[in-house]
């Protein structure tokens, strides 16, 4: 091979790699493009609310009515600061921990936490509960901060495998431990309102790790949630 083509072929191969390592993310991670937050809330939400406008049109609604023109502006408000906020890592609950000085080294559950999201397939709502646990290594959080975790990974379209991923995740993130367990038990709506048109079923994901992957641990869990 000639030196220009090494080199060539050097610089193809530095260039795959950069573009990779831009790409790259968890499995568990959404998959978002790399540069998914150069444009700030305000131009996005002008930019949604301009597509939101075309869609209600293309299905023939009178943008001029009092109650529809001023639809894609809620609706692009509700994607950037509501249900989708938790894309923006800028948006990330800061997890307040507390010193164990009484040593409480049990399990601490916290059950039924609210689940809002939305389904990433039709953008329809996910809704239910989801009940997680960990065991401390030293440090306790703030038992809203639960909540709080909970939210912001349901506030991105979702599967609902993948946000039960993301939750324990960040538990272990805060905790600084691999002891977390996540249940979330929650109707699709895009099984339920369409589609199909299940109303009845309800969907189980479940993370174990660390001491919960043991089956006492787990079924001390279990026991806990009244499963
Ligand atoms: N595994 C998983 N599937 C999901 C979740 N939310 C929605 N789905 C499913 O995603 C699938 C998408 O399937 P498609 O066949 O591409 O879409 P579709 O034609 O709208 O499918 P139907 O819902 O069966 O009408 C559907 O079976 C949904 O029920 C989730 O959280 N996890
Ligand atoms: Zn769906």
């Amino acid at each position: 091979m000639l030196k220009n083509e090494i080199l060539n072929d050097l610089t193809l191969a530095r260039v795959v790699t950069d573009l990779e390592q831009d790409h790259y993310h968890a499995a568990f991670d959404t998959p978002l493009r790399p540069d998914a937050f150069e444009l700030d809330d305000d131009t996005k939400m002008e930019l949604i609310a301009k597509h939101f406008t075309t869609i209600m049109e293309t299905l023939g609604m009178d943008m001029e009515d009092d109650s529809l023109k001023d639809t894609p502006k809620r609706v692009a408000k509700m994607y950037v600061k509501e249900i989708f906020s938790g894309l923006n890592p800028a948006n990330k609950p800061k997890p307040t921990l507390f010193k164990n000085p009484f040593n409480y080294n049990q399990m601490l559950v916290e059950r039924n936490i609210a689940v809002f999201s939305n389904c990433e397939h039709h953008f329809v709502p996910i809704v239910g509960k989801a009940h997680v646990a960990y065991i401390s290594n030293g440090q306790v959080i703030g038992l809203s901060k639960l909540n709080r975790i909970v939210q912001y990974c349901s506030q991105r379209p979702q599967v609902q495998e993948r946000l039960t991923m993301q939750i324990a995740n960040m538990l272990k993130e805060a905790l600084g431990t691999e002891d977390v367990a996540v249940i979330i038990d929650a109707h699709h709506h895009c099984v339920s309102s369409r589609g199909i048109r299940d109303a009845g079923s309800t969907t189980l994901t479940a993370e174990y790790s660390g001491q919960f992957l043991n089956i006492e641990t787990k079924n001390e869990f279990l026991r806990y949630i009244g499963s």
